[in-house]
């Protein structure tokens, strides 16, 4: 039987229409919309794409919305002042600066400037601690974690006592969704091993996965020999593999692949996301989710 597809893009428009709802109620009670400033520093043409999706949904969940587009050779003592600004300014709820940041800048020096009421993506190491020590009642889980849990709950795969697998270690993805899903609580209390670069022998530790979550950034890493049948396989890769020309817009866009051989995954699945269309718009949703709980716990 081929594998039911979690569609993000579905989902997330449950997760808007709810964050909408809560803007609504929250603008009565404060006279105010939650405020997201977005810095994204230089031009890399990835992070611009993220960027400007990020301000198209804030713009629609009825966010005030601030861009912050600075120059590659901005001095790090200029970045961390403007985030200073944004930390004093009570109009703006949420601070995200766009990853990564160019060589010269020092980036957990700038995550540590951000205050960690503001941090909606959670990587401060106030939230990364609050997310070890309280799991899924921490202040701000970070977005694509986030967003892969609310896959799992709404597509009703069952993760306690499963055997759940992560590939990759990263500290936006691998780290706090192992984290997240080893914790009592809805969507976790499961067994979990964490796999990377320096891990013998990956297939078998991916075969014993009754969820797999593959955040490698490696396209087509996971074989479907890999993949237990009927397991729930969370594709978080977003890799740029070449280039093609859009039919609706005629623009050159990037053609993207996730890390799992998805057309032969399919047929052994028993759950699996697209890429793109599965987990990183579930990200971005979540994203509007941190920010409006950022107002209501900086506000009511
Ligand atoms: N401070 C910070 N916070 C982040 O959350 C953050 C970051 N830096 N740096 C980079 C990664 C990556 N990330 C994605 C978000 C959305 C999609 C997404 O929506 N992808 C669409 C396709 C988008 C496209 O066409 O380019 C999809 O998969 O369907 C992907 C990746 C957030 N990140």
């Amino acid at each position: 039987m081929a594998a039911e597809i979690i569609r993000g893009t579905e989902l997330r428009e449950t997760i808007l229409d709810e964050v909408a709802e809560g803007v609504k109620t929250l603008k009565e009670k404060t006279g105010r919309p939650p405020g997201l400033v977005t810095i994204l520093v230089g031009e890399n043409p990835a992070s611009l794409s993220y960027v400007s999706l990020k301000i198209k949904t804030a713009h629609r969940v009825g966010f005030k919305e601030v861009q912050e587009n600075i120059a590659e050779d901005v001095s790090e003592a200029d970045l961390l002042a403007l985030i200073e600004q944004y930390n004093r300014d009570d109009t703006i709820d949420g601070i995200l600066v766009q990853l990564p940041l160019p060589k010269h800048i020092d980036e957990s020096r700038v995550i540590d400037a951000i205050d960690p009421a503001k941090d909606v993506d959670a990587f401060h190491p106030v939230n990364v601690g609050r997310l070890m020590l309280e799991g899924s009642s921490a202040p701000f889980i970070p977005c694509t974690p986030a967003g892969i849990q609310e896959m799992l709950v709404r597509a009703g795969v069952p993760v306690a006592g499963a055997e759940v697998v992560v590939v990759g270690r990263s500290n936006i993805v691998g780290k706090p969704i192992a984290n997240l899903l080893l914790q009592k609580g809805r969507a976790a209390n499961a067994t979990v091993t964490v796999v990377h670069t320096g891990t013998k022998d990956l297939a078998s530790h991916c075969r014993r996965a009754d969820v797999l979550i593959v955040a490698a950034g490696v396209p087509n890493l996971v074989h479907p020999e890999w993949i237990k049948p009927g397991a729930c396989v969370i594709d978080v890769g977003v890799n740029r593999v070449g280039e093609r020309v859009s039919e609706k817009t005629g623009k050159t866009v990037a053609v993207l692949r996730g890390d799992v051989d998805y057309d032969a995954a399919l047929g052994v699945a028993g759950w699996i996301t697209p890429v793109p269309g599965g987990v990183g718009p579930m990200t971005i949703a979540m994203l509007m989710k941190n920010t409006l709980k950022a107002m209501e716990l900086r506000t009511l």
